[in-house]
């Protein structure tokens, strides 16, 4: 009730619809951002979109929807729940209700199994409101408890178009995948003028926070685009992997004939030389259907998901063009993701190896790189999903592990005729067992013949052939025979009993 009598419904849709005041519509389209309602337009099938709480704080005229469009729609004929900030109002700021409807769609989600779609663009908590807002039962911590409880259930994704400010930004973190658009999306625990004030750093938002650094150097953020509609094509293609929620299988498309290359002349013998791995995946999954996840960043390993005959896998690739395909720190964080993600949403996962191993030397232990390796190979351990090792040139060390090896369960390991499997490489495997004996050798000739000697019987110790015949491989495959290959093996392990240990969860080496 007014002072003027009962308020119209219908003025106040109205006036809702509108968003914030002009001048912040303005700077938004100057700055090529689009209105909260229009970015829902485009992401959803045609009025498919149903709302709730449209009519939130509506009695405060500043404060439309309380700035927060919340509801249900289709993408693709499939349900999805989803919030948008609408930055308009209050730079998208979270008011006591706009936390509340946050809450309730999250626990709608959970409740009807529908997949997530965070639409974020907001200065976090609304300060002046926040004995309202943020330390209740129902405050803003409860969205980030709904938010981790729903992980694993149904999946989150995340486009980020402008500000995620401190608090706001562990809605994107605890998303399954965070989109950002280049030159508006940032996220930051504190703003720059904060950080100034504390530790005298002068800094902006788009060096500490912004879409390109979190996208290749924090691994915070997943896909870089350049634009918004970029942003909700990829929610888009990314929902179309995954299934609503854990309890479905993966939906499937028509199978496509992969891409024209000829994978075995792709391959070179000498593993001094790099190849593209990625167009060995290309050459070997559906055409048009490989989705790469996190390309900017830890690039020495390659993830995403790809169809196989129409079937979605998730594919974890070495990269010999980057750092010669060794494991790190980030490497190992970004699979170990990659594969929990899988695993959850019931995507099987084929591990694609050429892998010198894990890295070595007083930086890489100095970060911890045997508590991240370890995380990746828990992961791996812990993936109950099928799963289908393949060495395509070399498995050397705990890489092989890392990448499945037969230790580690998987449904097959396969090898290509050429592959090699091993402790270590042949030259750094003559250096630790016979480095005194050939420094003893006063002769430089005969040193270096009696090192070719020892490198020649350990490559014979490692034949593929004789690891085969020792059922360390179920198979060695010739490349065009690979994807054939796999599909069938795919299709075999459909009824796989994915029970695990009976225990509450392990204790990561987080
Ligand atoms: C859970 C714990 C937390 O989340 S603590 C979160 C604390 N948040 C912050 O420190 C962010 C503060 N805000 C900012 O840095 C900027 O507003 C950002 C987000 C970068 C947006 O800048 P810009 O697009 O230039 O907008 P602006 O500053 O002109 O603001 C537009 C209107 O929104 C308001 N606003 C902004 N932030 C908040 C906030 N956190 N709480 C309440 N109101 C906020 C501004 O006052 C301004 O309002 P009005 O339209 O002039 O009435």
């Amino acid at each position: 009730m007014s002072e003027s009598g009962p308020v119209d419904p219908r003025d106040v849709r109205e006036r809702v619809l509108r968003g914030g005041p002009a001048k912040y519509h303005e700077a938004n389209a100057a700055r090529g951002k689009l209105f909260v309602r229009d970015r829902i337009r485009y992401l959803v099938d045609p009025d498919s979109f149903v709302e709730d709480g449209l009519f939130a704080n509506a009695l405060a005229a500043d404060l439309p929807a309380d700035a927060v469009v919340t509801g249900t729609a289709t993408i693709d004929g499939r349900p999805v729940a989803l919030m948008a900030n609408d930055s308009t109002v209050k730079a998208g700021s979270w008011g006591a209700r706009t936390v509340e409807k946050i809450i309730r769609i999250i626990e709608y989600a959970v409740r009807c199994g529908l997949p997530l779609v965070y639409l974020v663009d907001s200065a976090g908590a609304r300060i002046p409101d926040q004995v309202a807002m943020f330390p209740g039962r129902r405050g803003a911590g409860h969205i980030f408890y709904s938010q981790v409880r729903a992980s694993g259930a149904v999946p989150q994704v995340c486009a980020l178009f402008g500000p995620s400010a401190a608090g706001g930004a562990y809605i994107p973190a605890f998303c399954d995948l965070v989109v950002m658009v280049e030159g508006n999306a940032s996220m930051y625990l504190g703003s720059d003028r904060m950080v100034e004030m504390v530790t005298g750093e002068k800094t902006s938002l788009e060096e500490m926070g912004g879409a390109r650094m979190h996208c290749a150097e924090s691994g915070v953020g997943h896909l870089l685009v350049g634009d918004e509609y970029a942003a909700l094509d990829a929610v888009r293609r990314y929902l179309s992997y995954l299934p609503s929620n854990w309890r479905e299988e993966p939906p499937s498309a028509p199978p496509r004939d992969p891409e024209p290359v000829d994978l075995g002349a792709l391959v070179p013998a000498n593993e001094r030389v790099a190849f593209d791995m990625k167009a060995f995946i290309r050459g070997l999954v559906d055409a048009g259907s490989f989705f790469e996840i996190h390309p900017l960043w830890a690039r020495e390993i390659v993830v995403g998901f790809a169809r196989l005959a129409g079937q979605v896998i998730g594919v974890v690739a070495n990269n010999p063009l980057h750092k010669g395909g060794v494991l790190f720190v980030d490497s190992a964080d970004k699979a170990t993701r990659f594969i929990n993600l899988c695993d959850a949403f019931n995507v099987p996962l084929l591990f694609l190896a050429d892998v010198p191993g894990f890295m070595v030397g007083t930086a890489v232990e100095k970060q911890g790189i045997i508590r991240h390796g370890a995380k990746m190979l828990t992961a791996v351990a812990e993936a109950t999903v099928p799963k289908f090792c393949v060495v395509v040139r070399k498995a050397y060390g705990a890489g092989l592990y890392a990448m499945a090896g037969p230790g580690f369960a998987p449904d097959a390991t396969l090898a290509l005729p050429t592959a090699k499997i091993a402790v270590m490489g042949a030259e750094a495997a003559v250096n630790a067992v016979h480095a005194r004996r050939l420094a003893a050798i006063a002769d430089e000739a005969e040193r270096a013949r009696v090192a070719a000697q020892l490198r020649a019987d350990y490559a014979a110790d490692i034949d593929i052939v004789r690891l085969a015949s020792e059922l360390v491989v179920d198979d060695i495959v010739e490349p065009a025979a690979l994807r054939m290959q796999l599909i069938e093996r795919l299709a075999r392990t459909r009824g796989k009993n994915r029970a695990f240990a009976d225990r509450r969860h392990g204790v990561a080496p987080v």
